[in-house]
């Protein structure tokens, strides 16, 4: 468990983390979501005691970073995956990890061989792609066998493939019962990923729960109707005071759930072709509810046009 109180950060005139409260419970991946400059990386250094706050605490399991005996048997991190001696071997990395740390040497071949490296542990760590030096930062942090895992941005730079299998992993140690605190600027990916989210802007806490609740809160829901009698479904739902609004092929209807849209249409005896609830995603929910955030609206236009650039290329 990670439990931040009051944490305050600045730097000269810079207010990097704001008053940040909240806490990260063991069994979940917990999304760490903000913009770029919300003070994410900050707030993680300050977990691993690599920073000092200016104001308010956080601790591990109810210890500040300092006060832990074994630091790496308790929280592992990944904050940057090319940190590591280019001529060195994973293995021979983490075998002076685990060393200088009184980590028993077992666990270097163990490390290796759940993140997958197994094959090129004695190969130069210099070589690595973008992916595998991300595995062997993930065999680092796992080196101690902790209960809690933080991860700065992993997936930054990763192709889908290197994407998916970071997603299903940190699923897997969460469902192992450890404490997973991962931090993304990305929010598809955080929806995938995440069950729960700490939500930060300009360095102040903006939301903490689950993911499905902050989607919820901030979009609408509606359903989405089909059905080859639409005009004798559109009447009844509409006396229902539901909201009806015309889609391509069928109605968007909000103000009543599925299950009153399918009760109502049985009741009129009106066949459905489909019946389905929209959810509004997080990007949607994340725009609602940092309306003001600039710097992240700026930032998905700076993204989109990239990504424009990219594809005329
Ligand atoms: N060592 C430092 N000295 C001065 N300012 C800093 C320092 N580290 C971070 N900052 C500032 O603090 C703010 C928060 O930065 P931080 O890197 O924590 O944000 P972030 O949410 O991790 O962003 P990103 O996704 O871009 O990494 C930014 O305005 C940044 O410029």
């Amino acid at each position: 468990m990670i439990e931040a109180k009051g944490l305050t950060k600045r730097y000269g005139k810079t207010l990097a983390v704001d008053d940040l409260s909240f806490t990260v419970t063991p069994g979940k991946v917990t999304g760490f979501l903000g913009p770029n400059g919300a003070g994410k990386s900050t707030t993680m250094r300050m977990v691993l005691g690599l920073d000092n706050p200016t104001g308010g605490q956080v601790s591990i399991g109810g210890k500040r970073y300092r006060e832990l005996h074994h630091p790496l048997r308790t929280v592992g991190a990944l904050l940057d995956a090319k940190w590591v001696h280019p001529n060195r071997s994973a293995r021979a990395h983490l075998s002076w990890m685990a060393k200088s740390n009184k980590i028993p040497m077992r666990r270097v071949d163990e490390s290796l061989d759940i993140v997958g490296l197994t094959s090129v542990a004695n190969k130069r760590a210099g070589g690595f792609s973008l992916g595998m030096s991300q595995r062997l930062g993930i065999a680092s942090a796992l080196l101690g066998d902790p209960e809690v895992l933080l991860f700065d941005e992993p997936v930054n730079g990763l192709d889908p493939e290197g994407i998916l299998w970071i997603r299903r992993f940190m699923q897997r140690l969460a469902e192992e019962g450890r404490t997973v605190f991962v931090s993304s600027h990305l929010l598809s990916e955080m929806a995938l990923t995440a069950t729960e989210l700490v939500v930060i802007g300009r360095g102040k806490l903006i939301s903490q729960g689950s993911t499905d609740d902050f989607v919820a809160k901030a979009t609408d829901s509606t359903v989405k109707v089909r059905s080859p009698q639409l005009d004798k479904l559109r009447t009844a739902l509409a006396s229902a005071s539901a909201d009806v609004a015309d889609a391509d092929d069928g109605l968007i209807v909000s103000g009543l759930d599925s299950a009153k849209i399918g009760e109502i249409a049985m009741q009129q005896s009106v066949v459905l072709h489909e019946l389905s609830p929209q959810r509004g995603s997080l990007e949607e929910a994340f725009m609602q509810i940092t309306g003001d955030s600039v710097q992240y609206h700026a930032d998905i236009e700076a993204e989109a046009r990239k990504a424009l650039e990219s594809s005329s290329r």
